[in-house]
């Protein structure tokens, strides 16, 4: 045993002790939470230089498509009154009427269509991505217009698989009527992976979940005039060369025709694909000559007047957007059910293209006269020749004959009724009808 100064002494020295371990663990607590810090510093450093500076699209892209998608599946969480919203829209209200998916349903031709389908008692439920390759707030103008008609549309992607896969389980479509595309057939020269991606892989995911569908929907999809490509024939007939496209638009509006052929083939879906010819009307597309030219008309500004390269003048079969309504209709009505069920092919299903045109082209300087009456205002033309290799083809003209015969398909509507009923929807949606100098005359 020691002296009571011995056992004083040791336990001040293990007090001592005691506190350097404290100390020191502190200090290594300190070392560490600072290490920590710094390391959490410098990683949300690099996050903001990435989504800020490096890669702006990419990030912003995927912020987006990653907000879309939290969106698209919280109404899943919710699903109970969600589910009850979708099918209250899709629910039709006639005696056998349609239950349709209008995919680019906040688009031009599908806004229409889905007013006219609404309007006829069928049930009409609308997908779109409102993406911003034009103005979105005319999307959104379309969307709020189309629900005071009770007309859903679900905000989500085509590419979408989990989404697409929950809208055709809770509601048993008999029919899509797909119309959501990246269009303008410029603008693949800027983006052309966007085409890629919505009318390609877009379409291709759309038809993977109509085929596992049960029952599979009957299928009615925008194809393009610009599918004719380098072709010479005129007027087009469907029985013409089309494996010559002059742009990728044209080259994915014609490769979604043979993927409809062999999903048709596999799985039994029937497909019917509707070349469009240069739709025009009310609500139509700011990235299109007639809306651009008649915003620069009026705003004094100069407009660029294609020739092609001898110095002819290019001319399209501009077709009126009611007209390709009823033609759309027609489609859907003549669509027999697909044959498949459940991903399985039961025996042969129906496989459909027709041209929907106007049977009648006008020459782009003649486009621009009648704007130049109805908005009496002289326009600025700067006549140039065609860009050489930016897709535009130099005419279009529609033989319509097969869908005259099959969906009584009849374009009535000329370029200078349907022009002014586009004007004067024009200044009314823009509020522009004190600026013009006389009223639009009616049609
Ligand atoms: O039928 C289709 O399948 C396509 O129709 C539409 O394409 P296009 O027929 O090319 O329409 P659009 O651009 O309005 O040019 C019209 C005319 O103006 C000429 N044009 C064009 C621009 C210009 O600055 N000057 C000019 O003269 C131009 O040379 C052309 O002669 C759709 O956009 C497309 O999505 C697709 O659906």
């Amino acid at each position: 045993m020691g002296s009571p100064a011995d056992t004083s002494k040791s336990i001040k020295v293990e007090r001592y002790k005691r506190y350097i371990r404290r100390v020191n663990s502190t200090k290594l607590l300190n070392a560490s939470s600072k290490l920590l810090f710094r390391a959490t510093l410098l990683v949300a450093l690099i996050l903001v230089f990435l989504f800020t500076f490096n890669y702006p699209p990419l990030a912003l892209a995927d912020m987006y498509s990653t907000q879309r998608h939290l969106q698209a599946h919280s109404h899943f969480l919710s699903s109970g009154a969600w589910e009850k919203q979708l099918r209250h829209s899709a629910t039709p209200r006639r005696p056998n009427g349609l239950t349709v998916l209008v995919t680019g349903a906040a688009g031009f031709v599908g806004s229409h269509c889905s007013l006219a389908l609404k309007k006829r008692g069928d049930g009409v439920l609308g997908l779109d991505n409102f993406n911003a390759y034009y103005d979105p707030s005319l999307k959104r103008a379309r969307q709020a217009m189309l629900a005071k008609h009770q007309v859903l549309i679900v905000e989500g992607d085509l590419n979408d698989t989990p989404l697409l896969h929950k809208l055709l389980d809770v509601v048993a479509f008999t029919h899509i009527l797909h119309l959501a595309a990246q269009a303008g057939v410029r603008y693949a020269m800027h983006n052309p992976q966007s085409y890629v991606t919505a009318n390609i892989a877009g379409f291709v995911n759309l038809l993977e979940a109509a085929k596992s569908a049960n029952p599979q929907p009957a299928i009615v999809w925008a194809s393009s005039s610009s599918v004719y490509g380098l072709n010479t024939e005129n007027p087009f007939s469907e029985l013409h060369r089309t494996d010559q496209p002059a742009s990728l638009y044209a080259a994915t509006k014609k490769a979604g025709e043979e993927i409809a052929h062999s999903y048709n083939h596999i799985y039994g879906l029937s497909l019917t694909g509707l070349r469009f010819f240069t739709v025009y009307g009310p609500w139509g597309r700011p990235d299109m000559a007639y809306f651009f030219f008649t915003k620069d008309i009026l705003q004094g500004k100069s407009i660029d007047v294609y020739e092609t390269p001898e110095g002819k003048q290019v001319a399209r079969d501009f077709t009126y957007i009611d007209d390709i309504v009823k033609g759309c209709l027609g489609a859907l009505d003549t669509a027999e059910k697909s044959s498949g069920s459940g991903g399985k092919k039961r025996g042969a299903a129906q496989l459909r293209v027709y041209n929907l045109g106007n049977t009648s082209p006008v020459p782009v300087g003649k486009l621009v006269s009648i704007l130049e009456g109805l908005l009496n205002s002289k326009a600025k033309k700067h006549v140039i020749k065609m860009p050489s290799n930016d897709g535009d083809g130099p005419y279009t003209h529609a033989n319509v004959s097969l869908a005259f015969r099959d969906l009584a398909y009849k374009p009535t509507t000329d370029l200078p009724t349907g022009l002014r009923k586009f004007v004067k929807w024009y200044v009314g949606y823009y509020g522009l009808q004190t600026s013009l100098k006389k009223d639009i005359p009616s049609a």
